[in-house]
């Protein structure tokens, strides 16, 4: 059977907000062919995707079937990729499933455990199957955690701030976990204790997470998605804030993504390793 040469790719949370973006994204994408939509969705089950995300009709239907979609495509393309932009609760097996029939799997879902990574590493690397989880893919963030390492050279105490639509599944954000790792990475510990501090209610310092980082979550619908980082020092507060107006801002990220882990035979974390 002749195979299709274009990159043949997944949506997997097709109706969903970043989805359907993602959906509007690959279609316009001249090297690439939306092979399927997936959603578990029953009231999107059978739509056209293309008249969903208000494109017209592509021909394409919404299916949830995951399995037998992912056999298919490695039967009509060489390239196959799953973008996932599903739940929390499902990310973890929509990938090992992937990576189980050789689709290469382009994670935006966030909320996976560092076990859960470490063990979906491990799987790839048997497979031979490259696999992307990329907690951010807007280029603004980046930039945000590039300055941030800088910034830590000079600064010991900082915390991280957070803020999205009130629909999301999972905190402290993939984003804000990502850059406390980073910080945390470099050979410090922040916040050295000046007084000893009591919560009066739990949670009013936030969570600590990696080198005794506090991050804290905001969720209040009008929000997209915003993260400040905010570093302090006796007379000075130096601020680092990304916001999102729109979830097209992720695109470029994702479509890079696309055509990056098709060259991959291993899982990468974080869009800062591809550019
Ligand atoms: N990496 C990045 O740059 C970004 C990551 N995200 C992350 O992406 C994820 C999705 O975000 P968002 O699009 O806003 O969420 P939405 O809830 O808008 O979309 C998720 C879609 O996936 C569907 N879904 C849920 N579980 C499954 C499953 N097991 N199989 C198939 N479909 C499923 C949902 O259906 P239903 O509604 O019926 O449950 C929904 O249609 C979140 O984890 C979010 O944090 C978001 C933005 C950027
Ligand atoms: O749920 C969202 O919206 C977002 N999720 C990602 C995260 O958890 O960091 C990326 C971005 O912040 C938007």
């Amino acid at each position: 059977m002749t195979q299709d040469s274009t990159i043949a790719v997944i949506v997997n949370g097709a109706a969903g907000k970043m989805g359907r973006e993602v959906v509007k994204a690959v279609t316009q994408a001249e090297d690439m062919t939306l092979f399927a939509a997936i959603d578990h969705n029953p009231q999107v089950q059978g739509l056209d995707v293309g008249t969903l995300v208000g494109m017209g009709e592509q021909d394409l239907f919404i299916t949830q079937e995951l399995e037998p979609t992912l056999a298919a495509a490695v039967q009509s393309h060489r390239q196959t990729v799953m973008v996932d932009f599903t739940h929390p609760s499902s990310v973890y097996h929509n990938v090992r499933a992937a990576i189980a029939y050789g689709v290469r799997p382009v994670v935006g879902t966030t909320g996976l455990s560092e076990e859960q990574i470490k063990d979906l590493a491990e799987f790839a690397d048997k497979a031979d199957v490259g696999c992307l989880i990329i907690p951010n893919f807007s280029i603004g963030m980046v930039l945000l955690q590039q300055a941030a390492v800088q910034a830590s050279q000079y600064f010991d105490h900082v915390e991280i701030i957070e803020l999205h639509h009130n629909q999301k599944a999972d905190a402290p954000s993939g984003t804000a976990l990502q850059t406390a790792q980073m910080l945390s990475e470099l050979g410090k510990t922040y916040n050295p204790p000046q007084v000893e501090e009591k919560e009066h209610f739990p949670g009013a310092r936030g969570s600590k997470v990696g080198e005794q980082i506090r991050v804290h979550s905001v969720r209040l619908p009008g929000l997209i998605a915003h993260q400040e980082v905010l570093f302090g020092a006796p007379g000075q507060i130096y601020t680092l804030r990304h916001d999102t107006s729109d979830r097209a801002c992720y695109m470029p990220g994702v479509l890079l993504s696309i055509r990056k882990v098709i060259e991959l035979q291993t899982l990468v974390f974080g869009l800062e390793k591809l550019i």
